[in-house]
């Protein structure tokens, strides 16, 4: 493309691609120097321009300017790049019906929810932290929301690949850093806001803007905002929403509510009030937050043009959201459940469902740890909150990172008073120890991983066989 294209009397230059890391520029990029936590872009443009950078876009003065090279100067380069972004991918936002989900639990789940519901018909992509995945391609990726050039070209992809919506989980990370600015979202959904990510954002006053961006810039005229009207921070949101906003709720009233909930370990039913209407749904999920996550899936889209009685027939069976609430059967007599729960919020759901599903009399044993390089807070009142619910506590590792895992564990452990517990580094071991414990009745509850195949140790990245498959082996070994 033309670099007159992408800014007001540029010379025809023709541009190979965008990019805001020096490191990876190649012959005919155009490089934007952004401002981040512990560099300034502008400090490579030299790198850049040697990696064959033919423009540059900046904001801050430059003294040195390379000859041969274009410098394009702005006010703000992370939005002139988001609006670059947008031309140079063809405005591929625009061309699918684009959801986005935002708080602090729930995020993975509905966006897989709704591309569940409505794949078969209307070819749905979704970008997550679980994966991007469209038609039969699937990526593992490095952010739950990838940086803004990277977003659009992989939306560019969908669009290539004949999606016609896309679901996509909004990070506050995401949402401070600008990486969705380019995106014009059909429709946009709050969870929940409980405590995370304060190591990030500092105040959850802090993290409460990120997340309300979402909803300031949801400008599109027949744009719907979908709010937790259970979730305190709803009036707020409601308040700074530019669209239309629609409610969900199982305790309040609510636009779409749900009220009559039956729970099992093998689904959930509950009736629907709409528009002065009841409809009864049946769902294969479980636990009382997943009633949230579908309410909010089943308004998103009927708002957006769905049937709402073919999305609550697709209820019935919504495919197992991988490491969510994933209950392992290798027909043993006891339950086993791999969850991704790592907020106190996330934490204590778990465990009251884990209790819930527990034969009275019956042990809940839970296996978790807390990550390192992140939220200290959390470790002690996780501790707390398994020796609320908890029978039986194996503290474990995490991704320590570069911290010590047994500095960790004496963290938690710090919060658990009268529970017996144990500390077992090895999280195979810490799963072999809780099968191998558990009996008739019991509830073993595998936290904090869910379906991630990696644990971040010292050194980087390691590979980790999954909560799941390590649970299924350490059943059938039992059994057999
Ligand atoms: C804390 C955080 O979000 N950091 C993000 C941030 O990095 P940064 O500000 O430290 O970047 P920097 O190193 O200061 O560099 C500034 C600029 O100079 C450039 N640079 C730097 C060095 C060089 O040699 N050449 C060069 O051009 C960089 O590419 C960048 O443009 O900007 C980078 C570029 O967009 C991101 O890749 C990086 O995400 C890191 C990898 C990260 O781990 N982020 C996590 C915390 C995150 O975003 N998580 C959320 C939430 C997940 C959840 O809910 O749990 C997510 O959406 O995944
Ligand atoms: N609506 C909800 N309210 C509270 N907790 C929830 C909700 N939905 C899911 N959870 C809990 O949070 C965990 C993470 O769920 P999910 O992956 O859907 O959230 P997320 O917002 O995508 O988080 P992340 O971005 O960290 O993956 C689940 O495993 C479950 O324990």
């Amino acid at each position: 493309m033309r670099l007159s294209k992408l800014f007001k009397n540029a010379p025809t230059v023709n541009i190979t691609g965008l990019s805001f890391d020096s490191r990876t520029v190649r012959p005919g990029n155009i490089y934007f120097c952004l401002p981040g936590l512990t560099n300034d872009g502008h400090d490579f443009i030299d790198s850049a321009i040697k990696n064959g950078a033919v423009c540059i876009v900046h904001s801050k003065e430059l003294l040195n300017m390379a000859p041969g090279a274009i410098y394009i100067r702005v006010e703000d380069v992370n939005d002139a790049m988001n609006k670059v972004a947008r031309i140079f991918y063809a405005r591929p936002s625009d061309k699918m019906k684009m959801y986005g989900v935002t708080g602090t639990n729930g995020k993975s789940t509905i966006t897989n929810i709704i591309r569940d519901i409505i794949n078969d018909k209307t070819p749905c992509g979704y970008i997550g932290t679980i994966a991007i995945k469209y038609g039969d391609i699937e990526l593992q990726p490095n952010l739950t929301t990838p940086d803004a050039l990277f977003l659009q070209s992989k939306l560019a992809d969908m669009v290539r690949c004949g999606m016609k919506a896309c679901a996509l989980e909004v990070s506050s990370h995401g949402l401070a850093q600008h990486r969705v600015d380019g995106i014009s979202f059909d429709c946009a959904i709050f969870t929940n806001l409980t405590y995370d990510h304060l190591d990030f954002h500092g105040t959850m006053e802090n993290y409460f803007e990120a997340k309300s961006l979402l909803f300031k810039n949801l400008v599109k005229e027949d744009g719907v905002s979908v709010i937790n009207k259970d979730d305190e921070k709803y009036g707020a949101l409601k308040d700074c929403s530019k669209a239309r906003v629609i409610s969900y709720a199982i305790n309040s009233e609510a636009d779409y509510r749900a009220i009559n909930i039956k729970m099992s370990s093998q689904g959930t039913q509950f009736d629907l009030v709409y528009s002065g209407h009841m409809y009864p749904v049946k769902t294969n999920l479980v636990g009382n937050f997943n009633v949230y996550n579908l309410l909010a899936a089943i308004a998103a889209l009927n708002e957006t043009g769905y049937d709402l009685e073919r999305i609550i027939e697709k209820c019935a069976h919504i495919a197992q959201v991988e490491g969510r609430m994933e209950r392992i059967d290798c027909g043993q007599p006891y339950n086993v459940i791999v969850d991704f729960a790592h907020t106190p919020d996330g934490m204590e759901k778990m465990m009251q469902f884990g209790r819930s599903v527990t034969m009275p009399g019956h042990r809940l044993i839970a296996v978790f740890g807390s990550a390192g390089k992140r939220d200290v807070h959390k470790r002690k009142v996780f501790g707390e909150l398994a020796d609320k619910y908890c029978d039986y506590i194996i503290v474990t590792e995490d991704d320590p990172r570069d911290e010590d895992p047994k500095e960790i564990a004496e963290q938690i452990k710090s919060g658990i008073q009268d529970t017996p517990h144990v500390f077992v580094q090895d999280r195979y071991e810490a799963i072999h120890q809780a099968i191998s414990s558990a009996q008739e009745g019991d509830t073993v509850l595998l936290l904090g991983k869910g379906d991630e195949s990696f644990i971040y140790r010292e050194n980087g990245r390691a590979p980790w066989v999954g909560d799941n498959v390590a649970a299924k082996e350490c059943i059938k070994a039992s059994l057999a």
